[in-house]
């Protein structure tokens, strides 16, 4: 077997010569510092916003730039040329709009080709050659290195330099190149992006951030509960496709549902349109930036009531079969008093408002009509029908997981269930007690099989997808309840609050932490907690390092919907071979405002841990497979050549 592996090896590396050299170039890569991770959490649709993000690496583009030409540039230049490396499509338009004539544009051209040769230069100072080549515009690939090749020698070669440049903008490539070069930087200077979760929901376009994760050059997503009730969705749980649908309304989003995904909403329009009527708990919320019209209004109103109801009816069959998810509470319809529209919850009466129960039947309230039946039937034959949807939630498939162990830390997005003792809180499946990590995995192990047997509609690893959106003991969701019901129909507030696990005050206490990191066989001392999922109320004082900096919480809400509360726009983390510096974002308007006023977003930097020693590659994740390469390709030559 061995050999057989060394034999086919052999075949990639068919000379002792090349096996040589890739040990030396692994070995060399082992020494460089490490790359830059960058991590983000609870995007929730706000695609305009994460853009912002990546493109400017939380701040790390501009740095760069004015760590190499501040003492050339102005902060006004800085700023200009910052913007133009976040969007240099545009922001060439702009800039090339103030010269006068094409003498002028020309010696900008040649003055900013040669300032982003340098940016790229310092940029990629920590990156072999290959690695720089492959973040190169392809058709530039050897006009650019020409270029960088030639600057250590900057006054000797400048003819040879302005030869090549003049050459391009006489050839008209200029735009081309200097784009080019903008979006390397980008890529120079983050390594590697991770997404802590929720990518989807309540904001206007999940799947543009999709597309572009789909199109980024190295990226890892940790689920959130959002994420997962879309791949619940396709993955036949129509309970998850009834909320995602219910959310979409709920936030004026159904566009997404109908025209980016594809899927049909004209049978569900028509049921809607048979039992329901306006209701005020059931209207849109609205968002600034968008008008809708009565009529569109009053439609999304009633197929929000329409989906909730079909989404309250599919509940309940799961809670009867599955008693081990322990949520007889949550038969919410079954609760109500329907002749006296009141509803007994914990021993409480409390009268119901702007109820919608006209599918119901008290005698048997999560009984589907036969049209409700059928619109849910015909949504998930959409739903897997549909090319892009598929596409994207493959994506999150193959990139994704439930938790990630990578450089010594542990990215969840929501929590690991704990009690008021701090110890792993356990969930009974099919017999056997799961806590911890081993209760992680085996949610992981459900969803991989629900989402490879979309057939099975109603199967435990199907129910189990749904559990993870809303169960007590989920990692994502991390509440004793979804009080959804109770929001729409009670008025009294209390009923409204969702009781977090311990997890959310226990984090704050070290021990805690590294007793998770250990769960998790992770160095307590070295490692840290990267969390999203609740939203940090800034605005209160709150602060994302906790617990001695053991954990981070990097939702500051990019979501509009919750900047209110947060008081800010978002956080991020970076992770460079000096450390991690959180950075905090205030809110983004739009790119024009970037391209025209170069406001940038960015500000607080705090930092959570300086590495004493720059970090090398040798000591990650990649350090660790490197390692492993490097010892097989020893034994091929040993094998091979007897060396
Ligand atoms: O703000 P909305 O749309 O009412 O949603 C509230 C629901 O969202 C949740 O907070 C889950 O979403 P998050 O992961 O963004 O917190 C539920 O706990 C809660 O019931
Ligand atoms: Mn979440």
């Amino acid at each position: 077997m061995k050999n057989k592996f060394l034999d086919l090896l052999a075949q990639r590396y068919e000379s002792e010569e090349k096996v040589v050299t890739e040990i030396i170039n692994l070995e060399a890569i082992l020494d460089l510092p490490k790359g830059t991770e960058h991590f983000v959490s609870d995007l929730h649709g706000e695609y305009q916003a994460f853009q912002h993000v990546l493109r400017n690496g939380s701040g790390k583009v501009k740095e760069k730039i004015r760590d190499r030409f501040s003492n050339e540039l102005s902060e006004e230049e800085i700023t200009e040329f910052a913007t133009l490396v976040y969007y240099p499509e545009e922001k060439l338009q702009l800039i090339k709009s103030h010269f006068a004539n094409k003498k002028e544009i020309n010696e900008w051209y040649i003055k900013k080709i040669e300032h982003l040769i340098q940016l790229v230069s310092y940029a990629s100072s920590k990156y072999t050659r290959s690695k720089l080549r492959k973040a190169l515009p392809k058709q530039f690939v050897y006009i650019i290195e020409e270029l960088l090749y030639k600057t250590d020698d900057y006054t000797n070669k400048k003819p040879y330099y302005k030869k090549i440049v003049e050459q391009v903008i006489s050839l008209d490539q200029a735009d081309e190149l200097i784009i080019g070069l903008a979006y390397t930087t980008q890529r120079l200077v983050v390594d590697h992006l991770h997404v802590v979760g929720d990518i989807y929901d309540r904001g206007p376009e999940p799947d543009k951030i999709m597309d572009t994760l789909i199109n980024y050059h190295s990226v890892d997503v940790q689920w959130g509960n959002h994420d997962v009730l879309w791949l619940g969705a396709f993955a036949g749980s129509k309970v998850c496709l009834a909320n995602i649908i219910r959310i979409c309304a709920r936030y004026d989003n159904l566009d997404i549902i109908e025209d980016v995904y594809g899927i049909n909403l004209r049978p569900l329009l028509n049921l809607a349109e048979k039992y329901y009527e306006d209701n005020p708990a059931f209207r849109p919320k609205r968002q600034s930036n968008k008008k809708i019209s009565d009529q569109e209004q009053s439609q999304i109103t009633k197929i929000h009531q329409a989906i909730a109801m079909i989404q309250f009816k599919l509940e309940s069959p799961i809670i009867k079969r599955r008693p081990n998810f322990n949520m007889e509470k949550r038969l919410v319809l079954e609760k109500v008093n329907y002749e006296k529209n009141e509803i007994t919850l914990r021993g409480e009466t409390y009268p119901l408002v702007n109820t919608c129960f006209a599918t119901v039947n008290p005698e048997q309230p999560d009984q589907l009509l036969e049209e409700e039946q059928q619109v849910i039937d015909k949504l998930l034959f959409s739903v897997r029908h549909s090319e892009k949807l598929g596409r994207h939630m493959r994506f999150l498939m193959k990139k994704g997981s439930l938790y990630l162990k990578y450089n010594g830390n542990l990215l969840i997005h929501g929590c690991i269930p704990i009690d008021e003792q701090g110890n792993m809180e356990e969930m009974k499946i099919e017999n056997k007690s799961y806590a911890g990590r081993e209760l992680l995995d085996i949610f992981e192990h459900y969803l991989r099989y629900s989402f490879d047997h979309p057939e099975e509609t109603d199967d435990l690893a199907t129910d189990m997808v749904w559990y993870l959106w809303t169960g007590e003991h989920s990692s994502l969701f991390g509440k004793r309840e979804m009080t959804t019901f109770e929001r729409y129909f009670i008025t009294d507030k209390k009923t409204h609050k969702e009781v977090k696990n311990p997890y959310y005050y226990m984090r704050e206490n070290e021990e805690i932490c590294h007793k998770i990191l250990k769960e998790f066989e992770l160095d307590p001392m070295h490692g840290h907690i990267i969390n999203g999922h609740t939203p940090v109320k800034e605005i209160e004082g709150e602060n994302p390092i906790k617990a001695n900096g053991k954990i981070v919480v990097i939702d500051g809400g990019f979501s509009k919907a919750y900047q209110p509360t947060t008081g800010i726009a978002g956080y991020t983390l970076l992770y460079n071979s000096y450390g991690m510096q959180l950075v905090a974002h205030k809110h983004f308007n739009s790119k024009q405002e970037v391209l025209h006023n170069g406001n940038d977003v960015l500000s607080v930097k705090r930092l959570v841990d300086k590495e004493l020693k720059r970090k090398k590659v040798r000591e990650t994740n990649v350090g660790e497979s490197l390692l492993q390469e490097i010892s097989m390709l020893k034994g091929l030559l040993k094998y091979r050549y007897m060396k």
